[in-house]
């Protein structure tokens, strides 16, 4: 028999942004219906950002390993254990699952629905055996990997981020076809664990990055002897008894196992959105600037929403729309000024406009660049490369930031903040860096944009002016 729940609120997908949104709707005293169909905490803690930099951890424990000598201490090739590795993963998931539990959101006092939800009406969601009635919903149920109609690929065996983390034998010879974030993480955690790997990529690594801070990248990608084929499409693949073969034109590349991260769809599917007359597309919901979609009651948050796939994009929106849904202002979607970070070594991290994206929109722009090279502290620890580029238009105003360097995702903050901030470049020559820092390079960069007018002949002249009154 069906239940009928009435509801303030009513969540579909527990994930980074489902369960950002249910938090603080509980803690503001709303009736909160959230209902998830599979493990609480979706992609991000299951499946995605938590796993993968666990993996990362490991494999960076072993390169330090194998690069000790640059300190004085033996380098040894470790002995790496891939199913103890995977077993750490595991326990890092396990550590976090807590904060994302069905048992701390009932503590705030959540009604959690464990089921597959879908519309029955603009108002109404059916979830097992209830049915929840409720004055707003959110959808927030993410994104699934995007599988590209590659001849061969149905009969072929092949890991996505959703079994990967699975996987306890070390593969030989891992081929990744894309080389996206996931594609490119993966690849050194892999090659660092002591696997083989290949990456395919239909254009070029990292393609939404500066090219400059992609060199740096694959730069060590390559010297840590990952295979890197671009401008490539993966064409067919063959089931071999060693694993697989892929086509790319004449050439055939043959490998233990196959990961595929070409990107992701968002999770539309058995949600009936035609009876809640919500539209939709390949990209996601249809929404307006407050992540409102066609039937206003009824809101975007995460994934699905049709932007940027992040863990904090969606914990952004759910910000957007407590504000939006509970505190009645209007609150409006500014995520590109979110930053993003992929956490290979060195971490390539940004946020705001790149320079080419600068030099479209704004014409002349300046550019305030510091090396890690000349950074102290990178020095000491020999990690030396990468550096700091800012971009700004011709008054300094900040328009956008990149970061190629060890922690530089880390070391982006002050560079998000200046953005959220309207801050100028001058603003980071007035701050005082801590010595020895690697965030010292930002200040420096900043000091980098005013070298030119500062040690000018004008300014020269100036100073010998001003020495009459000493
Ligand atoms: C390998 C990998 C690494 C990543 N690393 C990072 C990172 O380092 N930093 C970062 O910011 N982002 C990272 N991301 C992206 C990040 O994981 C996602 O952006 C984030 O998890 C999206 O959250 P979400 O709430 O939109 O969706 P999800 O976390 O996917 O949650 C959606 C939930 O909805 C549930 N659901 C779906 N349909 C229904 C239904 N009909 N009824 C009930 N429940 C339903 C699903 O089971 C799921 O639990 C990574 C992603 C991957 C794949
Ligand atoms: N560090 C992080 O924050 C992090 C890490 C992993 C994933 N993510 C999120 O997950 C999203 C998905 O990641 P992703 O790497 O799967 O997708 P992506 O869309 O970012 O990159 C996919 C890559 O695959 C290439 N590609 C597409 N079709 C191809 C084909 N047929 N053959 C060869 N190459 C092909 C594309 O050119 C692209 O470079 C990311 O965009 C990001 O939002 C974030």
């Amino acid at each position: 028999m069906t239940r009928t729940i009435k509801a303030d609120l009513c969540i579909i997908g527990a994930g980074s942004g489902g369960l950002s949104v249910a938090a603080g709707a509980a803690m503001l005293g709303r009736k909160v219906v959230l209902i998830e169909k599979g493990a609480m905490g979706g992609d991000c803690l299951n499946t995605g950002c938590v796993p993968s930099k666990a993996l990362i951890a490991a494999a960076a424990r072993a390169q330090a390993m194998r690069e000790a000598e640059k300190f004085g201490i033996a380098s040894v090739e470790p002995d790496i254990d891939f199913a103890a590795v995977m077993e750490h993963v595991h326990d890092v998931i396990e550590a976090i699952a807590p904060i994302d539990s069905q048992e701390r959101f009932e503590g705030l006092g959540v009604t959690v629905l464990r089921a597959h939800a879908e519309f029955t009406g603009p108002r109404e969601v059916k979830a097992g055996d209830a049915a929840v009635k409720a004055k707003h919903f959110v959808i927030a149920t993410g994104s699934t990997p995007f599988i590209p109609p590659i001849e061969g690929v149905e009969d072929v065996p092949y890991f996505t981020n959703e079994t990967i983390f699975e996987n306890r034998r070390r593969p030989d010879h891992l081929i990744i076809i894309g080389g996206g974030p996931i594609g490119v993480e993966m690849a050194q955690a892999h090659a660092r664990l002591g696997a083989k790997v290949t990456i395919i990529e239909g254009g070029r690594i990292l393609g939404r990055e500066d090219p400059e801070c992609v060199e740096v990248v694959r730069a060590r990608l390559v010297r840590e002897g990952v295979e890197i084929i671009e401008d490539a499409q993966a064409e067919k693949i063959s089931k071999t008894e060693s694993g697989v073969s892929i086509s790319i034109g004449a050439r055939e590349i043959d490998g233990s196992h196959l990961l595929i991260a070409v990107g992701r769809k968002p999770v539309v599917d058995g949600l009936n959105l035609v009876a809640a007359n919500v539209a939709y597309d390949d990209k996601g919901l249809k929404t307006d600037n407050r992540l409102r979609t066609t039937n206003k009651r009824i809101y975007a948050a995460g994934d699905v929403a049709g932007g940027r796939q992040f863990t904090h994009v969606a914990g952004y929106h759910a910000s957007i729309l407590i504000r939006n849904i509970l505190f009645k202002t209007p609150a409006k979607n500014n995520e590109h000024l979110s930053p993003r970070v992929t956490y290979c070594d060195p971490e390539l991290a940004h946020v705001g406009l790149t320079e080419a994206q600068a030099r479209e929109r704004h014409g002349e722009v300046r550019i305030a660049r510091w090396p890690f090279a000349k950074n102290d502290r990178a020095e000491a620890e020999r990690e030396t490369e990468g550096f700091v580029k800012a971009v700004t238009d011709k008054k300094g105003r900040i328009l956008g930031a990149s970061i190629v360097g060890h922690n530089a995702g880390d070391l982006l903050q002050p560079w998000v903040l200046s953005l959220s901030s309207k801050l100028k470049i001058r603003d980071f020559t007035a701050m005082i860096a801590p010595y020895p820092t690697r965030g010292e390079a930002s200040k420096r960069a900043a000091g980098d944009w005013y070298a030119d007018k500062l040690f000018s002949p004008g300014a020269r002249r100036l100073i010998s002016l001003l020495s009459i009154f000493d």
